[in-house]
């Protein structure tokens, strides 16, 4: 460790070699494109330079590496040690490698934790061997400041016993808990020297197929999936384009949060979006005029601020999730066997050639049996026009067999004359068949009580059948639909049409995947080419009761079962205090939930979470801004006061404004995230960090599971300090069991 390491002067004597090298590459990149160049060749060969300039002038003279991995290859005894950095370094006059990229295959072994029996890939080549040293290095400009040896689990192993006995009470190499601590700030940040084996498992999965991460909450999930687009744009940069990669999170405010990080990362043109915002642009063209998207923040309003209409919430969550199961996605797919079933009548198809009085029959059961069972993978209107060409097909093999019979030549106008009249047949014989236009098909099918009765699974109750056609029909009425009727309109228009292959994207993220439906999910892969998905989420976090996934399940055995996902679970969390994380823990346990477990903290202390109940809500915004300012004083950078509902955040800021200073109010329709010190919903904090969290109004959480994952979601915000705030004898129901020696009362 630190300078003292026996190695620090042979490696700081590396150190510099490896910065004379770049210094004489950067004089000769600055050379080369100081030339203006009308050949565009050179000028896409220029503007590689430049970026690669401008990352060692930046970053790579400053800290070319921060790892260093020792491989004995098996068999041929060859020693390989390799400097691992943010991107790779080629000698121009050599070609030599100087320093690896992290992405790159061999890298993989700095990452995978393995001593013994360690290998990577290198495309279909499996190289083995083993790791004889790993070792980190701390650098500031240019100077070595720290030099940390050994992959953690082997260490521990080693010198005191099975690993996981220490994960279990949250464990963190050296190195590790080095970066930690650095002062945070809340934009997200590349965590490429630090990547643990678990996550690395995840950054390099196999890219064609889906893959599915439950993680706790700060356990990486974010930061990982956005590692992985930069490992597969590095790796496969031959079939893939970064273009054409899209990153879908939950609200506007977290895209600009994450977008920092990815030029870091080297992917700087990835779409990003929210799913409706995403989905509402290829609905509308599916619309009638005049329709409008309903806000999707109605739904969050009924179900968690105070005093709302019961029955109006069960009728809501009814519909909602209804309209996002599987269950729906299965009753679209039955629809259109209903209408092939019911309303084509498979007739069949005669015709008489004049000249000779040959009558010509096509029997229904053969095109039926075409229509049902030969084109059965096309989408429905693209099965039409299949079954129109086979049927022409089989209308000449019939006429010109009788032609060769009889031994008549027909001539050019004979000709022409034959094909006007199959067309005309057949333009008459497919007018039998209806043409389904998505938006009409989808108002029959979920307005008719009925018709969708008969389509749905019978384990659907009546009831819920009622509440689904009649609040929909209510609403339709209105010329309005709901950001929930988006998934199953596009999942028909794919049935009926199919996804245009302009919209397909090469690889697709969902980050926090479980407040998205099964069915929102299955539209957004089936516009990703190869299912090339990575899905990352918290079953722990989703506080979208009437739209969410309740269980992987739902995908893993659901919608991908027959793609072969891969399934990781992540419960190493990285971002707040083992403080703070012992107290999230105690709301989740209050509630039993499928496959999550608790989240295990990094070995990183802090001060415990403090508890306050001002007698007054005058008294309240004072203790609150005093402690702002403090906190301030401190040096934190971002504070969070979170409320419980929107509501209650216009209050808040209200109360506060005049005494907080730059303070800012933060709603659904903010697309930036400011820094400094905000004041937002609970449901807003997803997946975003602070430095400080003040909770307001803990005790307005009831005990039930959804208050309990938005409390929970609220509460694993903070890295540093968290506050709970509640009303004067008032008893938060959701932190009744928590024990007092894990708060501060104050
Ligand atoms: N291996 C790591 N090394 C250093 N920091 C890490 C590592 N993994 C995660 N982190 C840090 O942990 C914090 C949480 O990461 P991130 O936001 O990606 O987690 P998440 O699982 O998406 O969280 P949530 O579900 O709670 O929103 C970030 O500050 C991130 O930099």
């Amino acid at each position: 460790m630190s300078t003292q390491h026996r190695e620090y002067e042979r490696e700081q004597k590396k150190l510099d070699d490896t910065i004379a090298i770049i210094d004489s590459e950067i004089t000769q990149l600055r050379e080369d494109i100081r030339e203006a160049t009308d050949d565009y060749v050179k000028q896409v060969v220029n503007s590689k330079k430049s970026k690669d300039l401008r990352y060692l002038e930046d970053q790579g003279r400053e800290k070319p590496y921060f790892g260093r991995v020792d491989f004995m290859k098996d068999e041929v005894y060859e020693l390989d040690q390799v400097y691992i950095g943010k991107r790779g370094i080629v000698r121009g006059d050599t070609f030599d490698s100087v320093v690896v990229d992290w992405r790159a295959p061999i890298a993989s072994l700095y990452y995978s934790g393995e001593s013994k029996d360690a290998f990577y890939r290198m495309g279909r080549e499996i190289v083995r061997g083993e790791v004889t040293l790993k070792r980190n290095f701390a650098i500031e400009q240019g100077k070595i400041t720290g030099i940390y040896d050994g992959a953690v689990k082997e260490t521990i192993h080693r010198e005191m016993g099975d690993p996981d006995d220490f994960l279990q009470e949250g464990f963190i190499d050296e190195f590790l808990a080095a970066n930690l601590n650095q002062a945070n700030d809340s934009r997200l940040k590349d965590i490429v020297a630090t990547i643990q084996s678990e996550q690395n498992d995840i950054i390099r999965a196999e890219k064609e197929r889906p893959i599915v991460v439950q993680g706790v909450a700060g356990s990486g999930k974010t930061t990982i999936a956005l590692h992985r687009l930069s490992y597969l744009i590095y790796n496969y940069q031959d079939s893939m384009m970064s273009k054409k990669f899209m990153v879908f999170a939950p609200n506007r405010m977290f895209l600009t949060y994450i977008s920092d990080v990815l030029p870091e990362l080297g992917v700087d043109d990835v779409q990003q979006s929210t799913f409706i915002d995403w989905a509402a642009r290829l609905v509308k063209p599916l619309l009638p005029k005049g329709w409008r998207i309903t806000s999707p923040d109605k739904p969050i309003q009924l179900f968690f601020e105070a005093d709302q209409d019961e029955r109006e919430q069960e009728l809501t969550r009814n519909r909602l999730r209804f309209k996002g199961s599987l269950v729906c996605k299965e009753a679209l797919e039955q629809y259109i066997r209903y209408v092939i079933e019911t309303r084509i009548p498979f007739k069949k198809l005669s015709f008489q050639y004049n000249k000779t009085k040959q009558v010509f029959t096509i029997p229904g059961d053969f095109i039926r049996q075409s229509f049902l069972e030969q084109f059965a993978h096309l989408p429905y209107q693209r099965r039409l026009d299949s079954l129109r060409k086979h049927i022409k097909q089989e209308m000449n093999k019939q006429m010109f067999a009788h032609l060769r019979e009889l031994k008549i030549d027909l001539d050019k106008q004979g000709l022409a004359k034959f094909e006007k009249m199959l067309e005309t047949i057949l333009e008459t014989y497919m007018s039998s068949f209806p043409t389904l236009e998505a938006f009409a098909s989808y108002r029959e099918l979920i307005t008719d009580i009925e018709l969708l009765r008969k389509l749905v699974s019978p384990e659907i109750e009546d009831g819920v059948i009622v509440d689904v056609c009649e609040s929909s029909n209510k609403l339709f009425a209105e010329e309005r639909m709901e950001a929930e009727d988006i998934a199953p309109l596009l999942y028909l228009q794919h049935i009926i049409e199919g996804m245009s292959k302009a919209e397909h994207f090469d690889h697709t993220v969902i980050d926090e995947a479980q407040d998205l439906s099964a069915l929102e999910i299955a539209v957004v892969s089936l516009a990703t080419k190869s299912q090339s998905l990575t899905i990352v989420g918290d079953i722990a976090q989703g506080i979208h009761s009437y739209r969410g996934i309740h269980s992987w399940e739902e995908l893993t055995q659901g919608i991908f079962q027959k793609l072969r996902p891969s399934y990781y679970t992540l419960s190493q969390s990285y971002r707040s205090t083992i403080e703070i994380m012992q107290c999230a823990n105690e709301v989740l346990r209050q509630i039993d939930l499928p496959e999550t477990v608790l989240a295990k903290p990094v070995l990183r202390h802090g001060e415990k979470p403090i508890m306050i109940s001002p007698a007054t809500r005058a008294k309240l915004w004072e203790d609150i801004s005093q402690r702002v300012a403090s906190y301030r004083e401190e040096g934190f950078q971002t504070i969070a006061i979170v409320t419980k509902t929107i509501g209650a955040s216009k209050k808040a800021y209200k109360g506060l404004q005049e005494s907080i200073e730059g303070l800012t109010l933060l709603g659904s329709k903010d697309s930036q995230f400011p820094g400094g010190v905000t004041v937002m919903p609970a449901f807003l904090t997803k997946g975003l960090q602070f430095d400080v969290v003040l909770l307001l109004d803990v005790d307005t959480y009831d005990d039930n599971e959804w208050d309990a994952k938005l409390l929970y979601v609220a509460m694993t915000r903070p890295v540093h300090r968290l506050v709970m705030a509640h009303g004067e004898g008032t008893e938060p129901p959701l932190l009744l069991g928590m024990p007092n020696e894990l708060y501060i009362k104050q």
